[in-house]
């Protein structure tokens, strides 16, 4: 394993106890190499790219600044460009590291200004985040004040980009586990603030999934649930015959009022809808970073307000609810 988790266990107190005498087994598991053999790609580069800290770093700047350009010489510079070109596609960002700009697919920096101001203040909390990417906002929410940051994941890219960036930064306070939601063991109620952004229409079971992220709160604490959504009334949901967007796994998209109304039925209160908007293709592109195909590509190009499959574009909104 890459990854020395020693400081994350000794972090895991109080109610995060219970997770801790599962999780070295959980963790061995997801960076077994016979499992997943994409491993045997990624690990290598971290043994080719420099092994030094970053001195300026700026976890509140959009294109979240690890380093400047004068801290490495040329030739790191080059190991750091092919190390994160092996780690490619880059998805989640965008990131600067010594210089290096990445321009990945997503400004996940648009979706955390769309966010961050609804907030109850994140200084001092404990923050989990669902489905976190390459863990991009998990350091823009350590930025924001959080004591500490678990990001979850259950992709192994992800955990490679999230390690490479965890080496150059000077903080023991942002993690990922590299699971699902479904690792978290029952009840925790362990988090005072719980994230789950683009994660529910993959999930088969809505109503579980937002149970679930219920269960990783503590009693009063914040949930953020960001989410695709379709236009309608309390009666309204769309699921797709097949794809979405041309993603698989895209099950259920309800109007906003029918989001509320699961999470009333959850037990939430103080539910609230702080942000709708239509995702734009500047948002979500191919870049030099991620080359496949992206948001124009799944568009109709005839009616960019319909997906290829003849849905409804992507339409986003944000909803913060509070556990009782
Ligand atoms: N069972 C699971 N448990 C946890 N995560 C999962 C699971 N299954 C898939 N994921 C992860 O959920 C993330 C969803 S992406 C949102 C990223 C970020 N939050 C963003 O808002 O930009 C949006 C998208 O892919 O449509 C991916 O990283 C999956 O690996």
């Amino acid at each position: 394993m890459i990854v020395d988790y020693s400081e994350l266990y000794r972090q895991f107190d109080g109610p995060l106890e219970a997770w801790k005498e599962i999780l070295p087994a959980q963790l061995a598991d997801a960076w077994d190499e016979k499992k997943n053999g994409n491993l045997k790609r990624w690990l290598p580069v971290f043994d080719t790219i420099p092994q030094i800290v970053a001195k300026n770093v700026d976890l509140n700047a959009d294109w979240l600044k690890v380093g400047d350009e004068s801290e490495v010489s040329a030739e790191q510079r080059q190991q750091l460009f092919d190390g994160l070109k092996q780690l490619m596609p880059w998805r989640k960002g965008p990131y600067e590291l010594f210089g290096v700009p990445l321009d990945t697919e997503w400004r996940s920096d648009w979706k955390w200004q769309r966010v961050l101001p609804h907030l109850d203040d994140l200084q001092g909390r404990r923050i989990l985040d669902v489905g976190c990417g390459s863990g991009y906002h998990c350091w823009r929410m350590r930025g924001a004040g959080a004591s500490m940051v678990v990001g979850i994941d259950p992709s192994m890219l992800f955990a490679c980009q999230f390690e490479l960036f965890k080496k150059y930064i000077d903080d023991s306070s942002v993690h990922f586990l590299p699971l699902g939601i479904e690792a978290v063991p029952q009840s925790l109620q362990a988090f005072d603030t719980v994230f789950s952004m683009g994660v529910l229409y993959h999930r088969r079971a809505p109503i579980d999934h937002i149970l679930e992220l219920k269960s990783c709160l503590r009693p009063g604490g914040q949930l953020v649930l960001e989410t695709l959504v379709v236009d309608g009334d309390q009666c309204q949901i769309l699921m797709p015959e097949d794809r979405y967007g041309k993603m698989r796994n895209v099950w259920f998209i309800p109007s906003v009022d029918m989001l509320i109304l699961w999470l009333n039925r959850c037990g939430f209160s103080n539910v609230r809808a702080v942000d709708l908007s239509q995702t734009s293709i500047q948002e979500q592109r191919a870049t030099e970073w991620m080359q496949y195909e992206s948001l124009s590509d799944y568009l109709d190009p005839e009616d960019p307000s319909k997906t290829v499959e003849g849905y409804p574009a992507p339409l986003r909104v944000v909803i913060l609810a509070d556990k009782k």
